[in-house]
């Protein structure tokens, strides 16, 4: 199926494009009273979200409403530990909670290498459905967590400030923590490999909690395991979203990936020269910034597209998008965006 807006595909592989491209992260289930209507129908989340149809509806509310230049599949980060065998609770207003965790060995072996179309056939079908219903008007996300956050909910079973007991765990026992890091990546590229054959067009990895872990154990820990991600995924663009990781923006320029992520606390003309001219930056605008009034909104707007000017870019918020931000403030900065390229 040929693409009519394939502006995110030709920015994230640096070609030349008429405008900067402009999605949100978290677009899709947070702000939208069309989500809550949808979301009110069902028991909850994970009904939703397993339920191919009605993800595949809210997959492409943002792309009707607000007119983002792509969807991103409506799931989350969490499904992978449940498609190893550690499934998961959303409590409402808390977040995620994992009934058990992995925290020795005997846990580890309770777990499994998860298949992507088997284990996962519920958003493979939640693809499938969304493609077809788009029916080319802007490319499909697949994403996934990186396997250093999806450790950190899996040992500590729960967010926590400080994830404490997941840094305890690569303190403690880093052999434990490699196989449990490998047996998330072998996973993972499973499961993104399953997303791409089913027609994601672009996949994007969140790393959101690599900000609580020193230069030195984010290597070992983190980037050793996305970059073989990165290595895997040859099919489609690969973006990697790391949240507070600037003191491994150079490193992040290594990675065999297309576009790198930013955060609104990483400067843009900084992140530029240590990350190079070979990737595309996507971000940055502080999430906060949309609670302004319509002119603050633009004139924020416009600040961060001036500094992003002449270089590869795909514009976004520097996290995702917050749950009670007004959806004609995402309005103008979408229009922003695309009046000021
Ligand atoms: C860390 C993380 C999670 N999930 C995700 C991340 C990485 C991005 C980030 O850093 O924000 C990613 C995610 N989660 C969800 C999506 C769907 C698509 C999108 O809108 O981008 C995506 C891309 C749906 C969701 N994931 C969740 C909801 C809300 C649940 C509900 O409707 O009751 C949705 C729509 C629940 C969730 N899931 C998670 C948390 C901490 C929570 C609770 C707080 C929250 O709402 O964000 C884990």
């Amino acid at each position: 199926m040929q693409l009519k807006n394939d502006l995110l595909l030709r920015a994230a592989r640096g070609e030349k494009t008429e405008r900067t491209p402009v999605w949100l992260m978290r677009q899709a289930g947070r702000i939208l009273p069309e989500y809550r209507a949808v979301r009110e129908s069902v028991s909850g989340f994970i009904e939703l979200a397993q339920t191919p149809e009605l993800a595949a509806e809210v997959t492409i509310q943002p792309v009707d409403i607000l007119d983002v230049d792509a969807a991103i599949i409506f799931s989350d980060i969490l499904v992978i530990p449940e498609a190893m065998g550690l499934p998961y609770e959303m409590i409402e207003k808390r977040g995620p909670w994992f009934p058990n965790t992995v925290r020795s060995n005997s846990d580890l072996k309770k777990l499994r290498v998860a298949d992507g179309d088997y284990d996962l056939k519920y958003v493979i079908d939640a693809i499938q459905i969304t493609k077809k219903a788009l029916n080319g008007r802007v490319p499909l996300i697949g994403f996934a967590g990186a396997p250093w956050t999806i450790f950190a909910y899996m040992v500590e079973g729960s967010g926590s400030k400080t994830f404490s007991k997941s840094r305890e765990m690569l303190y403690r026992d880093p052999v434990f923590s490699q196989k449990l890091l490998q047996l998330i990546t072998d996973s993972t590229i499973n499961y993104l490999k399953a997303q791409i054959r089913s027609g994601v067009d672009l996949v994007q990895i969140f790393d959101s909690w690599a900000g609580i872990l020193g230069p030195k154990q984010y290597k070992e820990f983190s980037l050793n395991y996305i970059s073989q991600i990165c290595d895997a995924i040859t099919e489609v663009p690969v973006t990697v979203f790391a949240k507070g990781a600037f003191f491994a923006r150079e490193e992040m320029g290594q990675l065999n990936c297309e576009t790198i992520g930013l955060d609104w606390n990483m400067g843009i003309a900084e992140s530029r020269r240590l990350i190079g001219s070979s990737k595309t930056l996507q971000g940055n605008l502080d999430p906060a910034a949309l609670y302004g009034n319509p002119d603050q909104v633009r004139a924020a707007t416009i600040e961060m597209m001036e500094q992003f000017r002449g270089t590869r870019h795909i514009a976004n918020l520097g996290h995702g998008v917050y749950p009670d931000i007004d959806p004609e403030m995402v309005k103008i900065f979408i229009q922003t965006v695309k009046e000021f390229s």
